[in-house]
């Protein structure tokens, strides 16, 4: 089945994508249409509703009003149609990944892991949230100084109420559903505003969700620019939590938004930090597999390694380099056309700044429209742009250190912290370092990633707010009630 077609035809109106509301694939009042434009050709692929403010302001009325039954609707029974969801959603990878091949250049291969890995998230979140939101706390006042037995104090996790979901465009359905399925499963209705590079991809996994039976209004998609409908979406009073992954973007979001909570998972520039007794054909492959495999917030940024052996490793990481396949993402290729122009034009600045000031290229820098080649820059130092800016595409700084500490001390001077990596043979130092290293997250002997899914996964400083994860996830995205039942006198059990 191809996107848009068969069951999927429902979604699309001619050549634009409807948006979701009430139960309903719905054509926008406003009469306009925001394009979508294939990376690789470059040309619009897609088309779809500019939502308006008066029809947020109706999705937003239909989400509070389906969140109250739904808070009323059995754990079991939530699970049971996340499940539902789930199996819909692997059943139409097909036509799923092909958006994300148009929409993003993803890899073939790629898009249909992120879809497989979206349906395990959304089972996995269905099991985790019974068994979590299916217990609560049970607490006796007497474990207090100066307290008798006289009170019992129940707790247990409550929605939240209303969700904002704003996924970005490199993971349009897994970095949804990593907010959808949690949401859901808590109680809460979900109103989901997905990046317009990406944003049919997600409709189709919306209509996943719409044939699992859903009740109408309690999922809604709402398509149109992030710059003309965010903030009215993220400022709106009817939202009660918003989980935004994405650029700077999130934090002018957390200082606009109300008293809510905020989950945030930003940029970063996740350093990777080799020692001299580092095993370096494992460090060169992790350092290709993380700098050069996709627009990944979690990719390897920056490589800090010990002078005496980073002529070894920019030789080996080089020799990787070459055998990497270049091209569209219709052939698998390991490298694909970055998401947009600007972001290529973005790219290039890094590159021609780095040059003005002396670093050393290993590869000729190479583009064509918005595919650019592989690119190691060696001897990078702090006063370049790229040693310290993500650049969000295939080029990667290499900054020779004379010491642990040095490593440790760039890493911490960013305004990111999401993750970071070290490779050595001696756990007990990399034990040190991970502990000195302001990251979120810190893999040993292995690239960042922000998989598997059930991982906690956060951002320290601009990298981000609060914790994803599954079981974090759930959370976030629900309070804690308390009930105290005071008993007229003191009452202890005998045992
Ligand atoms: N942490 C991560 O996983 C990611 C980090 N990034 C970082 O962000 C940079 C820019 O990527 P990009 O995708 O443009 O990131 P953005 O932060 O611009 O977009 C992320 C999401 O936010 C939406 N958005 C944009 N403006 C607003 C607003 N004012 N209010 C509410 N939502 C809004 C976007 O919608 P729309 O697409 O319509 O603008 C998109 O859905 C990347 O270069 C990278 O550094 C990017 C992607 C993932
Ligand atoms: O936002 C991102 O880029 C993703 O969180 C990275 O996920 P991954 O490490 O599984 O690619």
């Amino acid at each position: 089945m191809e996107a848009g077609t068969g069951v999927l035809s429902e979604i699309i109106d001619g050549d634009v994508y409807k948006y979701y509301s009430e139960g309903e694939w719905k054509v926008s009042n406003s009469g306009k249409t925001v394009s979508i434009i294939n990376p690789t050709t470059r040309k619009t692929q897609y088309k779809v509703q500019a939502c308006t403010q008066e029809e947020v302001n109706s999705v937003m009325e239909c989400s509070k009003k389906a969140q109250k039954s739904w808070a009323k609707t059995p754990l079991w029974k939530r699970a049971e149609l996340l499940h539902k969801a789930a199996a819909i959603l692997k059943e139409h990878k097909n036509p799923i990944s092909e958006c994300l091949v148009k929409e993003i250049a993803k890899p073939a291969k790629d898009a249909i892991t992120e879809v497989v890995r979206s349906g395990d998230l959304v089972s996995y979140c269905a099991e985790e949230g019974v068994r979590i939101l299916g217990e609560g706390k049970f607490l006796l006042s007497d474990s207090f100084p100066g307290n008798e037995r006289t009170k019992y104090c129940l707790t247990s996790k409550i929605p939240v109420g209303v969700v904002l979901a704003i996924p970005p465009f490199n993971y349009p359905v897994n970095l949804a559903v990593s907010k959808i399925a949690p949401a859901l499963i808590a109680g809460n209705s979900l109103v989901l505003k997905p990046p317009t590079q990406g944003a049919v991809a997600a409709l189709h996994m919306v209509h996943c969700f719409h044939l699992a039976g859903f009740p109408k209004g309690l999922i809604s998609c709402v398509t149109g620019k992030g710059s003309e409908i965010g903030d009215f979406l993220t400022m709106h009073p009817a939202v009660n939590c918003i989980s935004f992954t994405g650029g700077d973007t999130g934090i002018t979001i957390s200082k606009k938004a109300s008293m809510i909570p905020l989950q945030m998972e930003l940029g970063g520039k996740d350093a990777c930090i080799i020692l001299e007794d580092a095993d370096l054909d494992l460090a060169a492959s992790n350092i290709v597999k993380g700098g050069f495999s996709g627009q990944r917030c979690t990719a390897v940024k920056v490589v800090l390694v010990m002078e005496s052996v980073a002529d070894e490793l920019v030789k080996k990481v080089n020799e990787k380099i070459a055998k990497l396949t270049v091209g569209p993402p219709e052939d698998d290729c390991d490298i694909t056309p970055v998401v947009t122009e600007s972001s290529a034009n973005f790219i290039e600045g890094l590159v021609t700044d780095a040059k003005q000031k002396g670093a050393m290229f290993c590869q000729v820098y190479k583009r064509e429209g918005n595919l650019i080649w592989p690119l190691l820059l060696d001897n990078v130092r702090p006063d370049m742009r790229i040693a310290w800016e993500e650049p969000f595409g295939p080029v990667l700084p290499v900054i020779r250190i004379s010491s642990v500490e040095e490593g440790i001390h760039h890493c911490n001077a960013s305004n990111f912290g999401l993750q970071g990596c070290v490779f050595t043979r001696d756990i007990n130092k990399a034990i040190l370092i991970s502990d000195a290293m302001e990251a979120g997250t810190v893999q040993i002997n292995s690239a960042p990633a922000r998989g598997p899914d059930h991982f906690p996964f956060q951002g320290l400083k601009d990298s981000g707010i609060g914790s994803q994860g599954i079981t974090n996830s759930i959370s976030m995205m629900t309070k804690i009630k308390s009930t105290v039942i005071n008993l007229p006198s003191p009452s202890y059990t005998m045992g």
